[in-house]
């Protein structure tokens, strides 16, 4: 007799039961409900839902292989395992777009806060087939032989409405925001007091308070694109702005290029002109490119004018970022801008506090403590040191005390070079292979490249604490899905071929050595 979407998955959820802690259990799988098993092409198709886009990276960064072997245990070699994101409440407009996400095509609609999603994990032993996306947080993989990557920015072609939700006439706009970034998950501190405060103020009232624009800057992994989309996530919630759109600096460019190429450039700017509170990350990346300059410096004049909110962020301050055209930047400045710094100690223990609270983590005052007076640098540290200690209880069985924490803590130590930096990386990585680096951060799909790439992205998550996004916008704004890509593709191709392993050996010692 077939068996039910729901007795396979209980059968999934009894062999990963057997392989991770009851913590990570309740914490990661019990939330996930069975949604549908089909047929279709010899393949056997789980669909399971997933609370948020969170739970889907964060299955994919530390469960992929668990979830690969129980897929193939339970349904065979031809398994496979899809995500279906749940529609999150206040987007009523998603519903449609869930159930048209499955077949949409890769990237309609592409974008961080999608409504909905769905990715795939294949059993088999190469990485996953291609999930059909609504959402910059799903799947989006390529054969594993092929040379080419899963770009999925670089196969849009919906260059119109680049934002809108599929399938929907009017222009609803899917803001892209994170549900996660909201000002009650955002700790406050002396670090960030002036640049919360400001972000609550244009929130009540965008476009509203003498902060227009409102440019929030500091250095990485400080709470920049937090705040900023707490901003856009409350304005939504509350009402205070109909139309609210994230975006990257570095998405920008490359949709404005894209308009170019197809003779779009009205539609792209009538679009932006919309916007009620349009939010811009990292701006530093719209330095030395001229025309996208340009065309910024227009949308940003139209919605001044209208009354319209514009919320940046960069990693300095604005008078030092280097190639942005002199009137561009005086814009910057007219309104307000503030920093955030590295959080004190007791922010930082607020805020690992906050986090496992959140996460649902038992976690000792001593070990939140010995996290903090450790981890001094950067949030997205902190949280890298506590995952990897609920990483390393959960694949070794262990408790979550201070013992554990002192083991891993010194393994972090170890492992984050210091000062070792993106482009230094890309740098010795072409080096090795006699490549141009402009090339690795450039849309060529050449075998020699990709693979130069792949390994440089490889390197930058294990050997930085950058986020996927950032070492993502670093190699020419290709998204996060596709460094988690390129980093499994080098890992199953350092297991299966010597000659490449010894490649990837040699690159990470000159890495190494260079960076210490
Ligand atoms: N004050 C805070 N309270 C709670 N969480 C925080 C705070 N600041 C940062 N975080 C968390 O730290 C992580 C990194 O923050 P975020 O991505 O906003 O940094 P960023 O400054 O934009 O970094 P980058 O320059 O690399 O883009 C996120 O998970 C964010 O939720």
């Amino acid at each position: 007799m077939e068996r039910s979407a729901e007795d396979v998955w209980e059968a999934c959820l009894d062999h990963i039961r057997e392989h991770v802690n009851r913590q990570s259990f309740k914490t990661w799988f019990e939330p996930l409900s069975a949604q549908s098993i089909e047929e279709e092409e010899n393949l056997r198709k789980l669909t399971i839902q997933l609370p948020s886009r969170f739970y889907y990276e964060w299955l994919e960064e530390h469960y992929y292989s668990l979830l690969r072997k129980t897929v193939t245990q339970v349904l065979g070699e031809d398994g496979r395992l899809f995500y279906d994101i749940v529609v999150e409440p206040d987007a009523s407009e998603g519903a449609e777009s869930s159930a048209g996400a499955r077949s949409a095509r890769p990237n309609e609609g592409d974008g961080a806060g999608a409504s909905s999603n769905a990715g795939a994990i294949g059993s088999a032993a190469s990485p996953p087939q291609q999930g059909s996306s609504a959402s910059a947080g799903s799947a989006n993989f390529s054969e594993q032989d092929s040379p080419s990557e899963s770009a999925p920015d670089e196969e849009d072609d919906t260059v119109r409405n680049p934002f809108a939700i599929p399938g929907i006439q009017k222009a609803t706009i899917d803001s892209q925001l994170n549900s996660n970034y909201t000002f009650d998950r955002f700790i406050q501190g002396d670090c960030n007091r002036l640049a919360r405060s400001a972000s609550w103020a244009i929130a009540q009232e965008p476009g509203g308070t003498s902060f227009n624009p409102f440019l929030v800057y500091g250095g990485v992994g400080l709470g920049k694109t937090h705040l900023i989309q707490s901003i856009g996530n409350q304005a939504k919630e509350t009402g205070t702005a109909d139309t609210v759109l994230y975006v990257s600096s570095e998405r920008f460019t490359t949709e404005f290029v894209q308009s170019i190429q197809r003779n779009r450039i009205s539609e792209f700017s009538m679009f932006y002109r919309q916007i009620d509170l349009l939010i811009v990350d990292d701006v530093q990346f719209f330095s030395g490119k001229e025309k996208t300059q340009e065309e910024f410096f227009h949308i940003f004049n139209a919605l001044h004018q209208s009354g319209k909110q514009i919320v940046l962020s960069a990693d300095r301050p604005p008078r030092e970022i280097d190639g942005i055209e002199e009137r561009l930047l005086s814009r910057f400045q007219w309104g307000l801008s503030a920093d955030v710094q590295a959080p004190g100690l007791e922010t930082r223990i607020a805020i690992l506090q906050r986090k496992a609270e959140d996460d649902q983590i038992d976690l000792d005052q001593e070990v939140i403590e010995f996290i903090a007076h450790n981890i001094k640098s950067n949030i997205r540290e902190l949280e890298g040191a506590l995952i990897r200690l609920l990483a390393h209880a959960s694949l070794h069985q262990r408790d979550l005390d201070l013992d554990l924490a002192k083991e891993v803590l010194r393994d972090l130590m170890q492992d984050v070079q210091v000062n070792l930096t993106i482009e230094e990386i890309q740098r010795i990585v072409c080096e090795y292979f006699d490549i141009n680096e402009d090339l690795i951060r450039a849309k060529t799909r050449k075998r020699e490249v990709v693979r130069a790439r792949q390994i440089a992205m490889y390197f930058c998550k294990e050997m930085t604490q950058h986020s996927l996004k950032t070492i993502g916008l670093h190699f020419g704004g290709r998204d996060h899905s596709t460094v988690i890509h390129a980093v499994k593709t080098v890992e199953d191709q350092v297991d299966t071929d010597t000659q490449f392993r010894d490649a990837v050996d040699q690159i990470g010692r000159k890495i190494e050595l260079r960076s210490r």
